[in-house]
C-alpha cells in the first residue's frame, strides 16, 4: 500500500491506471476510522480493481467555533487498518496542496443545503462540495461510497454528480452501529463514558419512531413533539439541534408521513454534536 501526499502524484497514478483499465474505487474519509468508514472500503474492494481511501480533514468544512482544531488525527492507526483492508492508496494530502495561496473557486448547491445539518452549520456543505468535487478530479474514480449516516451529504454529493455531469456512481451505504445501537463516529470519541450511556437517546428515538408508525402515527409534528419531550425528559443534559421528519430525495419537511421519508436528529451530548437517522418507507 503506498501513502500519496501529493495531489500531483495522485492524479498522476489515477492517469495510469485508468490507461491499463483498472477499475477505481474511492472512499473520501476525515480519518480517525471505525468500522463504519471500513464497511464502505469492503465495498469497494469488492467491486474494483484499485482502492483509493481519502484522509483529509477539511477545514473548509468546519464553522469557526467548531472542532477542527480538535478532530482525532490518528494517521498511524488508520494506516494499519487499510493495509488489513488491502487498499492500494491512502490519499493523505496538506491543506497547503488542495487549498493553495490565492484559492478561490468553490461548489455551492441551491436547495439541498438549507435543510437540516445545512441550517446549524452554515457554510458545511459549501465545504464538503468543494473538497469533494477536487478529490473526485484528484483520485477520477469510477465509483465513490458514502455512508448514509451522513445522509444529507450523500444526497448533496448525488446531485452535484448528477448536476454537473460527473462521470462516476455515487453509492450509498447503511449505516454501521455499535452492539447497542449508537451509530459509529469518529466524534464518538469525544464522549465521556457517561455521555457515552446518554448518547444512545439517539438510537432509542429513532426505535420510539419505528414503533409508533408501526402502530399507525402519521402526523409528523406530533411525532416529532413525542421524541423531542421523550429526549428532554430521558437526558436533561442533551441539547437538541434538531428533530426533523423530511421527504428522503429533497430533504423539505413534511407534515405527513407517507412514501419515502427520512427522519433526521442532530442532538448535542455535553459538547459533542451527533447525528443519527432512519429511513421509512410508507404507503401512501
Ligand atoms: N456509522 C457509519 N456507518 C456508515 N458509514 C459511515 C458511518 N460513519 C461515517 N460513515 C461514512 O464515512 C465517510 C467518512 O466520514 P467521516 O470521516 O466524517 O466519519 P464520521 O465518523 O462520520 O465522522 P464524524 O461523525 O466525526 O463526522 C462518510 O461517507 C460517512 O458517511
Ligand atoms: C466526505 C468528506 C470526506 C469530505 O470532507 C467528509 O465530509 C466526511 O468524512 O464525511
Ligand atoms: N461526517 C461529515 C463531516 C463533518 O461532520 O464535518
Amino acid at each position: 500500500m503506498q501513502v500519496i501526499e501529493k495531489v500531483r502524484e495522485m492524479q498522476e497514478l489515477a492517469r495510469q491506471w485508468r490507461r491499463e483499465g483498472y477499475s477505481i474505487g474511492f472512499v473520501p474519509t476525515m480519518g480517525a476510522l471505525h468500522e463504519g468508514h471500513l464497511s464502505l472500503v469492503r465495498e469497494a474492494r469488492k467491486h474494483h480493481d484499485r482502492v483509493v481511501v481519502s484522509i483529509f480533514v477539511n477545514p473548509l468544512q468546519f464553522g469557526p467555533s467548531e472542532d477542527y482544531n480538535r478532530y482525532p488525527r490518528t494517521f498511524e492507526e488508520d494506516k494499519a487498518l487499510l493495509i488489513a483492508e488491502g487498499v492500494d492508496v491512502i490519499f493523505f494530502p496538506s491543506v497547503e496542496d488542495l487549498y493553495p495561496q490565492n484559492y478561490q473557486t468553490y461548489v455551492t448547491l441551491e436547495r439541498l443545503p438549507e435543510h437540516l445539518c445545512g441550517l446549524s452549520r452554515p457554510g458545511h456543505f459549501r465545504g464538503v462540495a468543494t473538497v469533494v468535487t477536487k478529490l473526485f478530479n484528484i483520485v477520477m474514480p469510477h465509483e465513490a461510497y458514502f455512508g448514509k449516516k451522513d445522509y444529507q451529504q450523500f444526497r448533496i454529493i448525488e446531485r452535484m454528480v448528477q448536476d454537473l455531469n460527473m462521470d462516476l456512481k455515487v453509492t450509498p451505504m447503511p449505516i454501521v452501529r455499535e452492539h447497542d445501537g449508537l451509530a459509529m463516529s469518529s466524534r464518538n470519541r469525544y464522549l465521556t463514558p457517561q455521555e457515552r450511556q446518554k448518547a444512545l437517546i439517539l438510537f432509542r428515538s429513532l426505535e420510539l419512531a419505528s414503533d409508533r408508525i408501526q402502530k399507525g402515527e402519521r402526523d409528523a409534528f406530533r411525532l416529532t413533539q413525542e421524541i423531542r419531550k421523550f429526549i428532554q425528559r430521558e437526558v436533561s443534559e442533551a441539547r437538541i439541534d434538531y428533530v426533523s421528519f423530511v421527504d428522503a430525495k429533497t430533504l423539505e419537511d413534511i407534515k405527513t408521513l407517507s412514501g419515502h421519508v427520512l427522519l433526521a436528529l442532530a442532538v448535542f451530548i455535553g459538547t459533542t454534536r451527533l447525528i443519527d437517522n432512519r429511513e421509512f418507507f410508507l404507503e401512501d
